[in-house]
């Protein structure tokens, strides 16, 4: 399966075309809907949060609520377009008031590096296109892919581990389905309450002092099959390709599984889970220190990743930049701006993360029907049951 998003940050609408999905997958907008929703919401997001309310249209792929097997085409309108139709307007635009042009890069967004790279002197041209607002459209396109997870009775959840130092305590044992009630009613995405207040005091502080916060967030994905993704080549690794789509989630700096980078200090014996037979089980691991992956492929125990995002780059109280028509020294833009988005991005990478999965799913099971796939699997089922 691949995809492919095109659309500006303030342009008409946000377009993406996911093509290989299984025909008979039942496919609704609404929980789409659902999934854009929770995107958009998360304490210390700016004003565009209440002026968007995204919604997708299914124009391709789908038929009487079901894949046909054709490419799937997704569109979100960005309602924020009907103030910026002339700014946006594909044909050229005389006056110079009418582009709101961007001169002074703001370091830790896109702006220099694009507008070197593609010559642009209106860096507006680098910013609509790097603006996490083309996040809308993977979440859509992980929705999707969700769909096809649940019909195989696999499940995703996520949740804020940190927001600017503030570290939640995530109590031991905790189910996926208590860890996501409780985190869905957190404004800040997270399952310990006392750590939420000081992480929405700590937002507060921020904005009141034109800053910005990054943080943590943890994703689990529950009842994955044993052997998705494969050893044998570096771009089949599963765990590989995960760790890519999480880091080219806008603002996102690292990741890590299970213990992560605790592992670089502990011996092999704490580090590495004993693998263990039972009778109705089968293989299972004693421990899931590996967060789910050895050799690039699932082990059937949970899927548990954690990804950093830095702080936003825009800062109302700006750092300094340069002009690019002067070359003075200058503070950097300001456009409008969130001042934390890491209960957001959390569901961007649950999106993001489900797609990974799914394909690595419909690459083991085959991809034609769900049927087809449904035969598939339930015979690998079988084969693992009986090795
Ligand atoms: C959900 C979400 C919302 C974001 N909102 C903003 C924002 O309002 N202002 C901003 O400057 N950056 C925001 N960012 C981050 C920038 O898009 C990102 O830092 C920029 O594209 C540069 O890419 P890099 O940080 O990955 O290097 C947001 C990121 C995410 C995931
Ligand atoms: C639009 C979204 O996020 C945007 C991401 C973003 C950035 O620079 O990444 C900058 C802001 O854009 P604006 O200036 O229009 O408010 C955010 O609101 C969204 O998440 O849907």
């Amino acid at each position: 399966m691949r995809y492919l998003t095109a659309g500006e940050s303030h342009g008409p609408q946000l377009t993406a075309i996911i093509e290989g999905l299984p025909s008979h997958l039942p496919l609704s907008a609404e929980r789409i809907n659902e999934q854009l929703r929770r995107r958009q919401q998360g304490y210390g997001r700016g004003r565009r949060m209440q002026i968007e309310q995204d919604r997708v249209r299914i124009v391709g792929g789908v038929r009487h609520g079901k894949t046909t097997g054709a490419p799937v085409a997704l569109v979100i309108e960005n309602r924020d377009w009907a103030h910026w139709q002339a700014i946006m307007s594909v044909e050229p635009v005389e006056e110079e008031a009418a582009r709101r042009r961007v001169s002074r890069p703001r370091p830790g967004h896109a702006d220099l590096n694009g507008a070197l790279k593609y010559n642009h002197r209106d860096m507006r041209n680098v910013l609509e296109r790097s603006s996490a607002r083309e996040t809308a459209a993977r979440v859509a396109v992980g929705a999707v892919a969700r769909q096809l997870l649940e019909a195989f009775g696999i499940r995703i959840g996520g949740h804020v581990l940190e927001i600017g130092g503030v570290r939640a305590q995530v109590p031991e044992g905790l189910s996926l389905d208590e860890l996501v009630r409780r985190a869905e009613a957190s404004p800040v995405r997270t399952v310990d309450p006392e750590a939420e207040a000081r992480m929405i005091a700590r937002i507060d502080e921020a904005k009141a002092q034109g800053d910005s916060l990054g943080g943590i967030v943890e994703v689990i994905v529950e009842n994955v099959p044993p052997g998705l993704g494969s050893h044998v080549h570096w771009d089949r690794k599963l765990d590989a390709r995960i760790a890519q789509a999480v880091v080219s989630i806008q603002a996102f700096k690292g990741v890590e599984f299970g213990i992560g980078f605790a592992a670089a200090h502990l011996p092999g014996s704490q580090v590495h889970d004993e693998i263990a037979w039972e009778a109705g089980r089968g293989y299972f691991r004693k421990t899931n220190r590996a967060g789910g992956f050895e050799g690039g492929m699932t082990t059937g125990m949970p899927i548990v990743v954690r990804a950093v995002m830095k702080p936003i780059p825009t800062l109302y109280k700006p750092l300094m930049s340069v002009d690019i028509d002067t070359k003075e020294p200058y503070a950097a833009s300001i456009e409008r701006s969130d001042t934390c988005a890491v209960p957001a991005a959390c569901v961007v990478a649950e999106n993001v993360i489900a797609w990974e999965v799914a394909r690595a799913f419909v690459e083991k099971f085959g991809g034609d029907s769900l049927d087809e796939m449904r035969r598939n699997y339930e015979a690998y089922l079988r084969h693992v049951e009986a090795f």
